[in-house]
């Protein structure tokens, strides 16, 4: 009758280890191989061990040969390095990979995209002081820049320091004046030039929504690239925006794209919050008088021929651009400029979007 590796096995376990185990259950013995009266294992030991367990090894090899029906016995020992914990995956641009459409991030209740139809027109700093503002007023915020042309927020914030994955699969946000924030910006190198094809795109913001660790959010604003492309597609198909706000200038061109911008909104039927005007008055500094270099009241007239919300009004001023430059939101300041971002928060608290 030939041996079986069961009974191979039962008498291995005779062999003990100094931690009062055997190698049969401390999971050492790989490979049984019987041809007829000859039988072979792998002795697989942890490489700490090593050569240590020589003895052990021919110990079986003896106890195996001494078995009935066994003609020759050959016990092989390797000793393998326990698999490193992989290097963090920071690298971005990769495929979309695929999803269920609509998925929610976990713990961020809402989801709120700020666009704008045209670029330049202060869609990236409302956003920034958006979020310092509500973040002052008690709310758990997050920001994302998705603005991947032209990540502005690492340099709005004031954050250059790349973020962190201990696990190499999550990324760790970065924290600035209260916000939770994230941006392609700090997964790049400074002055580095993206020029990614639509599909890296929308992979790496598919990272940005998924892989980050938000955590607990009240709401997670989006600042958008300018237009109506790729990105706000794919976001509007892949996550559950609750809404979207339009920033505009009040000049005609720029209140035209706005419109288009909505448009493509509603075609994937994300909610239209409102709109703000930005750049609406210029209070001249030393004589006080208010000019409206880009025309006055274009959004508010705007929003109310579409029937939407007019979330308020942005003066063009100096100070705004100085503390977006300098890393500071000028919400995050005492300054008598920081009210009207407060007032457009408020609101948005007030009306029970947030
Ligand atoms: N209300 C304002 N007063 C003064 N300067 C402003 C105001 N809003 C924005 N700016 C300045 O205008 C410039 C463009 O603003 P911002 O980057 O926010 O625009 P954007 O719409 O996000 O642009 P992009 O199309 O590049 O994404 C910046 O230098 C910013 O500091």
């Amino acid at each position: 009758m030939s041996i079986t590796t069961q009974q191979i096995q039962d008498e291995l376990k005779r062999i003990q280890l100094p931690d009062g185990s055997d190698i049969v259950s401390a999971d050492m013995v790989r490979a049984i191989t019987i041809t007829g009266g000859q039988v072979s294992f792998v002795l697989e030991v942890p490489a700490a061990l090593g050569a240590r367990m020589e003895p052990v090894r021919a110990a079986a090899e003896k106890l195996l040969a001494e078995m009935d029906g066994v003609s020759k016995a050959r016990v092989i020992l390797t000793a393998h390095e326990a698999p490193k914990a992989p290097p963090p995956n920071l690298k971005v641009g990769g495929h979309m990979k695929p999803q269920d459409d609509n998925q929610p991030i976990a713990g961020v209740s809402k989801i709120i995209a700020i666009g704008s139809g045209k670029g330049g027109v202060g869609k990236s700093t409302v956003s920034s002081n958006l979020a310092v503002a509500l973040a002052a007023m008690g709310k758990r915020v997050g920001l994302l820049d998705a603005d991947i042309h032209g990540p502005s927020q690492p340099r709005m914030m004031g954050v250059s320091k790349r973020p962190a994955s201990p696990d190499g699969k999550t990324i760790i946000p970065l924290q600035a004046h209260g916000v939770t924030m994230m941006s392609l910006g700090l997964m790049m190198q400074e002055d580095e030039a993206v020029i990614w094809r639509g599909p890296m795109l929308m992979g790496a913001l598919q990272q940005m929504l998924n892989q980050v660790e938000w955590g607990e959010l009240d709401v997670l604003l989006i600042d958008l690239p300018p237009g109506t492309g790729d990105v706000q597609l794919t976001l509007a198909q892949k996550t559950k925006v609750d809404g979207a706000i339009i920033v505009s200038t009040p000049q005609d061109v720029a209140l035209l794209d706005a419109r288009k911008a909505m448009n493509m909104f509603e075609r994937v039927k994300t909610p239209m919050l409102g709109m703000i005007e930005n750049m609406s008055s210029y209070h001249c500094p030393k004589c006080g008088h208010e000019a409206h270099i880009f025309g006055h009241g274009g959004a508010r007239d705007d929003a109310a021929r579409l029937g939407l919300p007019f979330l308020g009004e942005i003066p063009l001023e100096l100070d705004i651009r100085v503390a977006g430059d300098s890393g500071t939101p000028i919400a995050a300041t005492d300054s008598a400029v920081a009210g009207a971002y407060q007032e457009i928060a408020q609101g948005l608290i007030t009306a029970g979007v947030l």
